[in-house]
Formats: structure tokens, C-alpha cells, sequence
């Protein structure tokens, strides 16, 4: 499975080192990077001239990035200040010949060194419409230290103090609630007073990755560019302070609107808590070359095109015991919904024949609410949960299955737990393991290693904490996925905002489509039902879970759309799984592909990279 690349930092270090290595001069990386950053610039804000920009740059080769973009701004009457972190001197090699070109266009950067040089800082940022943010890009993995900490802070003050102003949407004035606000264009702005941006987007895709995130306004409806305040704040590479390896915040992070990466998306640009300071990604191809970056890069970004191809389309002919069975083992008194909500979204996801093995007493209740599933009443304890007793029945109907889903809704009794422990030794088969079913397994992951079957399991962040005895924190969900899978052989979803799937070969997905609204009760009963679903009929584990997330998230999206997050309960996920699956199925832009996905959209003039992204990201 091909898609959109994605690098930590230390990747993209790795690609650069050996990009120059083969040839290429480091200057002529960073003048690519800086250009290119400003021909985006020009489609998605022209006509640049005449405009006001800053740019605050770092010591680093983020800096010098900064220092080529003075350049190429002023080149287009752009009217354009800098400002360089600790003064001229003692510079490296590349951001020292870049600041030699610009002092010799007489575009010499003020140094900011002192607290006392942060007001005129303050002032200046006030009076622009483009903020640069080339402090920190790759390079960064501590706690921001010095005056560049200053800087950010400063810089986030006043950014977000203007927007609260009353001409950014808050009280207004009699004159300005009779002027229409202008974009960067000088159009009249839909929005009123205080947005810039609007109309003058150049037909990109209208969906940023991460509009409510960072700064960036969505207009609303599907198939709009985003609206940006201003000063637009755009981040080069990185927003300053973010850590490209994982997302954590350093510190203090810039708030950008836009960010323009180069090579590919950088996976503290994905993940939480810095996806909510990129705002809109835009990637930049430096001309690397496309083999360094499939060596480089374990981590993919999901994608509809290739999700669309993995699904398997039914025959003509196909009859219900061909195209997926399932066994649930699922549910106890108090808990039967969980039972019902993951049959049910198998059923709604292609499979042929779903049977739902449940507590006796807790079959009826099952039954009235799925006519369509088989029940079978199974030995229950005296708390209503699954009896261990159950263990042959399981495992005779689990021979004639394709797949099993076990866990939702099961309860934490010993018995059961010792159940769900005695099915995963005792079947060869593709097993989904799920909430309880997870539980069943802390202090005992062995199990895991020695299950004869293939196992995908689905904890969100709490879950897999337990089952591993250490806590996962959001900057390291992609270590602690890799090392899960690896050292338990199993596939981990882990779920979550951008939703991770690991297999143990090392391979990752990041999962962009979903929304808040899909943090509700039984959401991560909709997505088992979904993936035990997908892999019944495709027998790829990998791919289906890659799949089923994506899917999860486009139908809370499409619910969301409609209903507002808020509203989305979990079997509104299920209602709007057929228009995911539709969209998914259908051939990019026809007319049967309502929505756009989230994408990262690509700049830059070399074929290989706009292709593959455009190919697998539909951007
Ligand atoms: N390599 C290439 O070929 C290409 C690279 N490119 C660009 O270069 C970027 C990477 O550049 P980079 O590696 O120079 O690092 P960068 O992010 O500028 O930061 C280093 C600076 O930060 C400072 N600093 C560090 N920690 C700190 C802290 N805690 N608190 C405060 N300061 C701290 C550190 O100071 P020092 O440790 O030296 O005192 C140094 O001055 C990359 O993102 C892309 O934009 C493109 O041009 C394409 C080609
Ligand atoms: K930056």
C-alpha cells in the first residue's frame, strides 16, 4: 500500500544530509525551500505587491530559509522587514551567505537581542499582513530557551490581541461595521471586517488539514478555501517551538495559520498537541530525490484514493456466506448497546453473516434491536457477563468464521477475562480485540505473542496504558505504538485525534480524517464492527484497519457536517458509514466524491512528488 509520506524530523535530517551528500549544495536546498514558500505565498494571496510582511528569523538553517524568503518578497514589491535572533554575527555557513545577499539588496535584518527590543517587535507585528515565522524549524527537540522564547510569546500576544479586536469581529464601530473588510487581494471579504484571504486562494483544495487547529477559519460548507486573519501567520517548516518529531510543544509554540513544509508533512505537524498550531499544511517539494524518501519513512497519512482500491468489490453473484462471517463475542447486562452498535456497523460495512454471541439474558435485547444479526444466547455468570463456560460453543462457531470481534461491552468479570484469554490461544484466526477484550489482557500480553491467530488491537490511549503498564502521552504515541506492535506482534490502532495503525513490521498510518464529535460513548464500538468487518472480506488485517479508520472518521465527518460534532452519537457513525463507503469507492472527482478529505496540499515544480501526493492524498 503507496501513500502520502510522512517524516519525523530526524527523518527529514537524514534525506537532507544525504541529498547533499549526492550533490546537491545545502544553499541551493534552502533557496528551493525559501522560493518555493513564497510561490505559494503568491497563489494563495496575489497579488503580493505592495503588501507589508515581516520575517523573524532563527540562527539556524531555519533562519536562512527566512533570509531567502526576504529576498523573493522584495523581489515581488513586497514591502519587507526582518528581524534575526542574536544580532548578524557569528552565523553558520548558509544563513551567513544568505544574509550577505540580502544586506546587499539593502534588506539588513534588525538583531533582537535584549527585552527592550521586543516593543518595536510589538509594533511592527501589529502593521503587517504577513507574519514569517523562521525562528526554529528541525533542529529544535528542547525546551525554547533565551530570547526566542520572548519572541514566540511576544509574537502570539499580539497576534492573538489583534484578532479580538473589535475591527477582527468583536464590538465594532460605526465606520467599521460600514466598511467592508478587504482580503489580501483588497476584495471585499464575505466574511466582514477582519479576514483576509477569502476569493483570492488560487483553486486549491479547499480543506486545510487542520482549520479549527491552528488560526485558519473554514468558511462553512464543503468545497471553500479557508479564510485567514490577518496578519496571516505563516511558519516555515515548522511552527517555532513545535517539536518535529512528535508534536510536542517546547515550551512555547508559534500559532501559525499556514505552515509550508518542505520534502514531506513532518509528523509533529500531524500529531497532537502541534497539529493545533499549523493551521493549514502546505508541502513544498526541494527536489530530493523520491527512493531517499521511501528509505527514509516508515509513516504514511491515509489516503481515499488508496482506501477506495483496497476495498473489496462484490461480485455480481456473491452470496452471504462468501463475502464475510463474523463472530461478536460482545456484551453483558447493562452493556448489550455495545454488542449491538459493532454488529450492526459490520453488517452496514459489507459483511455477509454476523453472529453475536452474548450473554442469555442479554439476547433479547440484542435480537429486537438487530433483526438482522444470528444470536446466540450463550452461559452467563451471575453478574450477566459472559460465562467461562462459553469457551466451546466460541470456539466451534469461531472455526466457521472469517474473523472475530472480541471484547465491546464484555465486562471486567475474572471468568470472561479468563474467556477472552482461553478464545485468543485457542483459534487461528483473524482476531479483533476490543475494550474489555483488551482488559482481559493486563499483566497477561504474552498471550498476545503466543495467539496463533493474526490480532488487531483497537485501545484508545487509556487502554493501552493498562495493558502495557506505562502511561502514553501524546508526543510519544508513535514510539509506544511501534514498540506495542513490534514486541506483541500485533497490529495497534491507536485510537485518538489522527488515530494511529502500526503493524510490527514498523509501518505507519496517520489517520486525518474525524473530528471531536467522535469522542462519544460507543464510537470505538462502531470502529471494531467496522474493521472486523473489512478484514472478514479482504483478509488483509493491515490494510483493513488503515481502512476502517479512515472510513470511521469520514462518516463522523459527514454526520458532523450535518448534525454538528456535538450532536454525533454513535450510531449516527453507522447512519453515515454507506456515504463514506461511497465516497471511497468512487473514482476521484466524480460527482459521486462529495467530500474533499483533509489534505495536505503541494507546491513546487517537480512532477514525482506533486503526483504521488495528488495521487494519494486527492489534494
Ligand atoms: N539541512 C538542510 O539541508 C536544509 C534545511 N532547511 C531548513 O533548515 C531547518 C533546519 O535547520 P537547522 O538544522 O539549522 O535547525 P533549526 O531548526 O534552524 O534550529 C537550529 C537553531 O536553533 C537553535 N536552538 C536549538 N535548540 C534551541 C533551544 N532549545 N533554544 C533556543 N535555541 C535553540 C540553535 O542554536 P545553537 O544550538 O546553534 O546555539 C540553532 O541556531 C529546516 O527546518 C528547514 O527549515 C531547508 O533550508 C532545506 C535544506
Ligand atoms: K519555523
Amino acid at each position: 500500500m503507496i501513500a502520502g509520506r510522512v517524516l519525523t524530523g530526524r527523518d527529514a535530517e537524514a534525506i537532507d544530509r544525504q541529498t547533499i551528500a549526492g550533490g546537491v549544495p545545502s544553499l541551493v536546498l534552502m533557496e528551493r525551500a525559501g522560493a518555493g514558500l513564497v510561490r505559494v505565498m503568491e497563489r494563495k494571496f496575489k497579488p503580493l505587491y505592495g503588501k507589508k510582511a515581516l520575517i523573524i528569523c532563527g540562527r539556524g538553517n531555519n533562519g536562512g530559509d527566512g533570509l531567502v524568503i526576504a529576498r523573493h518578497l522584495f523581489l515581488r514589491g513586497v514591502q519587507v522587514k526582518s528581524y534575526l535572533i542574536g544580532g548578524q554575527e557569528g552565523l553558520k555557513a548558509d544563513p551567513a551567505a544568505n544574509l550577505d545577499r540580502v544586506k546587499r539588496m539593502g534588506l539588513s535584518p534588525r538583531g533582537i537581542k535584549e527585552d527592550h527590543d521586543l516593543q518595536e517587535l510589538k509594533e511592527e507585528v501589529e502593521s503587517v499582513d504577513f507574519l514569517i515565522d523562521a525562528i526554529f524549524g528541525i533542529g529544535l527537540h528542547d525546551e525554547v530557551r533565551g530570547i526566542a522564547r520572548k519572541v514566540i510569546e511576544t509574537i502570539n500576544d499580539v497576534v492573538f490581541k489583534k484578532r479580538a479586536e473589535p475591527a477582527h469581529g468583536g464590538q465594532q464601530s460605526t465606520r467599521q461595521r460600514h466598511e467592508p473588510a478587504r482580503d489580501v487581494a483588497g476584495k471585499p471579504d464575505p466574511r466582514g471586517p477582519g479576514y483576509l484571504g477569502a476569493g483570492c486562494d488560487g483553486g486549491d483544495s479547499p480543506i486545510s488539514l487542520s482549520p479549527m487547529g491552528g488560526n485558519v477559519r473554514a468558511l462553512p460548507g464543503r468545497g471553500r478555501s479557508p479564510i485567514f486573519p490577518s496578519p496571516v501567520v505563516i511558519s516555515v517548516d515548522i511552527p517555532s517551538g513545535v517539536d518535529s518529531d512528535n508534536g510536542r510543544i517546547l515550551g512555547v509554540a508559534i500559532k501559525a495559520d499556514l505552515t509550508v513544509t518542505f520534502v514531506a508533512p513532518k509528523f509533529g505537524l500531524l500529531n497532537y498537541p502541534g497539529a493545533a498550531h499549523a493551521g493549514q499544511i502546505e508541502v513544498v517539494d526541494i527536489g530530493v530525490d523520491e527512493a531517499l524518501l521511501e528509505r527514509e519513512s516508515r509513516i504514511f497519512v491515509t489516503s481515499a484514493s488508496r482506501i477506495g482500491e483496497s476495498l473489496v468489490r462484490r461480485q455480481e453473484d456473491a452470496h452471504k456466506g462468501e463475502v464475510g462471517r463474523i463472530l461478536v463475542v460482545a456484551g453483558s447486562v447493562g452493556m448489550s448497546g455495545a454488542a449491538i452498535l459493532s454488529a450492526k456497523s459490520a453488517l452496514v460495512s459489507g459483511a455477509g453473516l454476523v453472529y453475536v454471541a452474548v450473554p442469555g439474558s442479554v439476547l433479547p435485547i440484542v435480537s429486537t434491536a438487530l433483526v438482522e444479526m444470528v444470536g446466540i444466547p450463550m452461559p452467563e455468570n451471575p453478574d450477566g457477563s459472559l460465562a467461562y463456560e462459553a469457551y466451546y460453543r466460541i470456539l466451534d462457531l469461531g472455526r466457521e468464521v472469517d474473523a472475530l470481534l472480541v471484547g465491546p461491552g464484555l465486562s471486567q468479570n475474572s471468568g470472561t477475562q479468563r474467556l477472552v484469554r482461553e478464545i485468543l490461544l485457542g483459534l487461528e484466526k483473524d482476531i479483533v480485540l476490543d475494550a474489555d477484550g483488551l482488559n482481559a489482557l493486563t499483566q497477561s500480553t504474552s498471550i498476545l505473542k503466543e495467539a496463533p491467530g493474526r490480532v488487531i488491537i483497537t485501545p484508545h490511549p487509556g487502554e493501552l496504558s493498562r495493558l502495557i503498564g506505562r502511561p502514553v502521552p501524546k508526543e510519544k504515541r508513535l514510539e509506544i505504538s511501534r514498540e506495542t506492535s513490534a514486541e506483541l506482534g500485533v497490529i495497534c490502532v491507536l485510537k485518538g485525534a489522527r488515530t494511529l495503525i502500526t503493524e510490527p513490521g514498523g509501518r505507519s498510518f496517520v489517520n486525518l480524517t474525524g473530528n471531536s464529535g467522535m469522542a462519544t460513548a460507543g464510537s470505538g464500538d462502531v470502529l471494531a464492527g467496522i474493521i472486523v468487518s473489512l478484514i472478514a472480506q479482504h483478509n488483509d488485517p493491515f490494510a483493513s484497519a488503515v481502512s476502517g479508520v479512515y472510513l470511521h472518521g469520514l462518516a463522523g465527518d459527514l454526520a458532523a457536517e450535518e448534525l454538528g460534532a456535538r450532536s454525533i452519537i454513535a450510531s449516527d457513525i453507522i447512519r453515515y458509514l454507506p456515504g463514506a463507503f461511497e465516497e471511497a469507492e468512487s473514482p476521484p472527482g466524480s460527482d459521486t466524491r462529495r467530500r474533499v478529505p483533509p489534505s495536505i496540499l503541494l507546491a513546487g515544480n517537480t512532477m514525482w512528488l506533486r503526483q504521488l501526493l495528488a495521487r494519494n492524498l486527492d489534494a
